[in-house]
């Protein structure tokens, strides 16, 4: 099954739009964990079964993996994934960005090493660097276009002929890059009006990457009136440390399944 085909049975069928955020940071491990040598991976595969029933999918960033010498930890949560909760895509958050033949290997290890469903890239290098992904049938190629953080507008917010950056890249993506349905773009909950451009911009089918609610304060309403669909659907709305560090009275799966059940219904009160 494609990427696209994954995300559109999983938002029905999950009844959500939330995607929870695999950003493993050492420093926020649970206490009893900290001396496993698969820490990460457990701290994740808790986090996955604690949040599946309430998500749209999961969103690992690999920095986390990398930085702390757990890659072969990140190809375990993804097989656990697939294995485990096949019916949820992972998009591998991994911002790649380079020239075609290195392109070619960064593919090789998001969609072979990793088997995720989807990836993230930068549209920076332009379309010979996308191709390379998007050679791989079905799988989703997700493009970042107007970020959630503020020095994003440094460059997505120029001008050419009146058109700001990011706008330019909704438009290529949506209209050029996006082969077979396999392209998605990212845009920040923490930009409600430029969210509502890009939607009305691209239309009802190209699915949006919309992380920013939780820590970094985006509000839920004004990202759902923004972003949705027709059909109230359309978007991947990530929250990571908000869900993974979330403080409660019991235990901290339950304290990550409690916040993804109260964050996807405060999503569904407002699409
Ligand atoms: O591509 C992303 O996922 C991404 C794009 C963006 O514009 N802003 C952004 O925060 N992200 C990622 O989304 C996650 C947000 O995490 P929290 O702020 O903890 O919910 C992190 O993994 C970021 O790397």
């Amino acid at each position: 099954m494609s990427f696209i085909q994954k995300l559109n049975r999983a938002w029905c069928e999950s009844n959500s739009l939330l995607m929870v955020g695999l950003d493993p940071d050492t420093t926020r491990l649970p206490v009893e964990l900290k001396d496993r040598p698969d820490a990460i991976f457990e701290f994740c595969r808790r986090i996955v079964d604690a949040t599946a029933p309430y998500v749209c999918g999961f969103k690992p960033q690999i920095a986390y993996f990398a930085a702390a010498r757990a890659e072969g930890q990140l190809e375990d949560i993804c097989a656990y994934i697939r294995e485990n909760h096949p019916e949820l895509p992972v998009v591998l958050d991994a911002k790649r960005g380079d020239i075609g033949a290195t392109a070619v290997q960064y593919a090789k290890e998001v969609f072979g090493r990793y088997g995720a469903d989807a990836v993230t890239v930068s549209p920076y290098l332009g379309s010979d660097s996308v191709e390379p992904y998007l050679d791989w049938e079905g799988k989703g190629v997700i493009v970042l276009c107007r970020t959630s953080n503020a020095g994003g507008s440094d460059l997505q917010f120029l001008e050419t002929d009146g058109i700001p950056l990011y706008m330019r890249v909704a438009d290529l993506v949506a209209n050029k890059w996006n082969r077979n349905g396999q392209c998605g773009l990212v845009v920040g909950a923490t930009y409600p009006n430029e969210l509502a451009a890009v939607r009305k911009a691209i239309g009802d089918d190209v699915p949006l990457l919309v992380p920013g609610i939780g820590a970094q304060g985006g509000d839920v309403a004004a990202t759902c009136a923004a972003g949705c669909n027709s059909k109230k659907q359309g978007m991947m709305i990530n929250s990571s440390r908000a869900i993974l560090y979330a403080q409660g009275p019991g235990d901290w799966t339950e304290a990550a399944g409690q916040a993804a059940l109260e964050t996807r219904d405060s999503i569904n009160a407002h699409r």
